[in-house]
């Protein structure tokens, strides 16, 4: 057994035993990233005594959750559950200042967590690191006022943009911290990986992005598509909305149909654009329609591309399976298989796959994530564990609900 800045280890044949988490070791051909595959209650200390979760005090990095009432705060809230090392010791909410977690989420009445307080009464002298998980706008006067020395995950659009008279264009009000925007980092987590590491605050992207950036960026970046009509249908779960009321929201609205919604003037638009262009080093404007879908969690970006002259599909089937080859949570289905919703339901995964139209020269890309995780507060944890200083996967390891 030895001491880390991580806590206690011990090592056993290939693997590390971190208390009762069995942790195995990856390594990329070049030894850069360093994954780890965890499970509990198997160590050999542990057979008898097997824990299903390590104790706040027991943790490493105190946590706190901003918005944590809502539908991607209370996400995060299950997800550190099972995180060896991020301990939650502050929550807030805001209509919803002072009840407990398990009174607003009783999915959640297991969790023994401090009473959710309002950002104004809140102690941040007990904290290390926030997910910020509040509505836009309002987050960049909070971020303003919190304490510099936290590290900070942004799940709100208020950091994304880079050009803030953009944001003001889009989000229809003047950027109140241009400091602080340029100081954040776009937290696509696969495609900017070094500098989430450095990270003080990280914007963590829009899920609507995160599943179209996924698979454009690295055909873009090896030339094997065109740049000019790109043609995203993309769709989303109900709880991309959030959990305030909304008469749109209500079932009655929802069930039983479809409908699109921000055609032409959808806020996501120059996240997409933006992240596009840095992929190509030149301007990349999309068509990009968004839907609303009776279920309450999921999203499928469907993106219609043409390739670039004498490219394949295999071209671009081989070039997403080299730049995800040791991606832990994006995963290029066997050639032919169709990405479903369903099989990522409460993972951090993103399943995606290329098919070939019927119009020779074009392609169909297919790319799933669940909204609340991958598209919101996994990859928040994601990035978190980078910014830390531990493996990328701690504590994410959910295996998709199914049925
Ligand atoms: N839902 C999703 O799939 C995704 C959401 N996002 C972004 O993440 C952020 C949070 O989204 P989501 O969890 O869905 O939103 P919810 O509406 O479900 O939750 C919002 C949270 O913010 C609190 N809040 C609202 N207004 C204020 C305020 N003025 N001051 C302090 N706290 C306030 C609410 O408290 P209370 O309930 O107590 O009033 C609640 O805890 C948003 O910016 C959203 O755009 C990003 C990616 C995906
Ligand atoms: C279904 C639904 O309403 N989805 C939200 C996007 C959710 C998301 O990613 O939001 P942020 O960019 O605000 O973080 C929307 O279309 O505005």
């Amino acid at each position: 057994m030895s001491s880390t800045a991580f806590g206690s280890i011990s090592l056993d044949g290939g693997c590390i035993w971190k208390n009762e988490l069995k942790i195995s070791k990856f390594r990329n051909r070049d030894g850069r990233k360093l994954f780890v595959r965890s499970s509990v209650a198997s160590s050999p200390q542990s057979l008898q005594f097997a824990k299903t979760k390590t104790e706040n005090s027991e943790k490493s990095v105190r946590i706190g959750v901003l918005g944590a009432s809502g539908y991607t705060g209370s996400e995060i809230v299950r997800l550190l559950a099972n995180h060896p090392q991020f301990g939650i010791t502050l929550m807030t909410a805001d209509r919803k200042a002072g009840q407990s977690i398990g009174s607003v989420f009783p999915h959640l009445i297991k969790q023994d967590l401090p009473d959710m307080v309002a950002i104004k009464d809140a102690d941040f002298s007990n904290v290390d690191a926030v997910f910020c998980c509040l509505p836009h706008g309002t987050t960049q006067e909070i971020i303003k006022g919190l304490p510099k020395g936290l590290k900070i995950v942004d799940l709100s659009a208020d950091f994304r943009l880079r050009n803030i008279n953009e944001y003001e264009e889009w989000y229809g009000q003047p950027h109140s911290a241009p400091d602080l925007q340029k100081e954040a980092i776009y937290g696509l987590t696969e495609v900017s990986r070094k500098e989430i590491q450095n990270a003080r605050l990280v914007a963590n992207p829009g899920c609507y992005p995160t599943s179209i950036q996924l698979p454009l960026v690295p055909l873009i970046k090896a030339n094997l598509i065109e740049l000019r009509n790109i043609i995203i249908d993309a769709k989303s779960g109900v709880s991309g909305a959030g959990r305030g009321a909304k008469e749109a929201n209500l079932y009655t609205e929802i069930a039983e149909g479809i409908h699109s919604y921000g055609i032409t003037t959808h806020r996501h638009v120059p996240e997409i654009e933006q992240g596009l262009s840095d992929a190509s080093n030149s301007k990349v404007t999309v068509s990009f329609t968004p839907h609303l879908m009776p279920m309450s969690r999921g999203m499928q970006s469907t993106i219609y591309v043409e390739m670039a002259p004498g490219v394949t599909i295999e071209d671009l089937y081989q070039q997403l399976s080299i730049s995800y080859e040791d991606d832990e949570f994006v995963v290029l289905l066997e050639k032919g298989a169709v990405p479903h919703t369903r099989n990522v339901r409460g993972s951090n995964y993103c399943f995606m796959n290329v098919f070939p139209d019927r119009i020779p020269g074009r392609a169909i890309i297919i790319s799933v994530i669940d909204n609340l995780v991958k598209g919101a507060s996994g990859q928040a944890l994601q990035n978190l564990n980078l910014m830390m200083g531990f493996p990328e996967n701690m504590g994410l390891l959910y295996q998709p609900l199914f049925p």
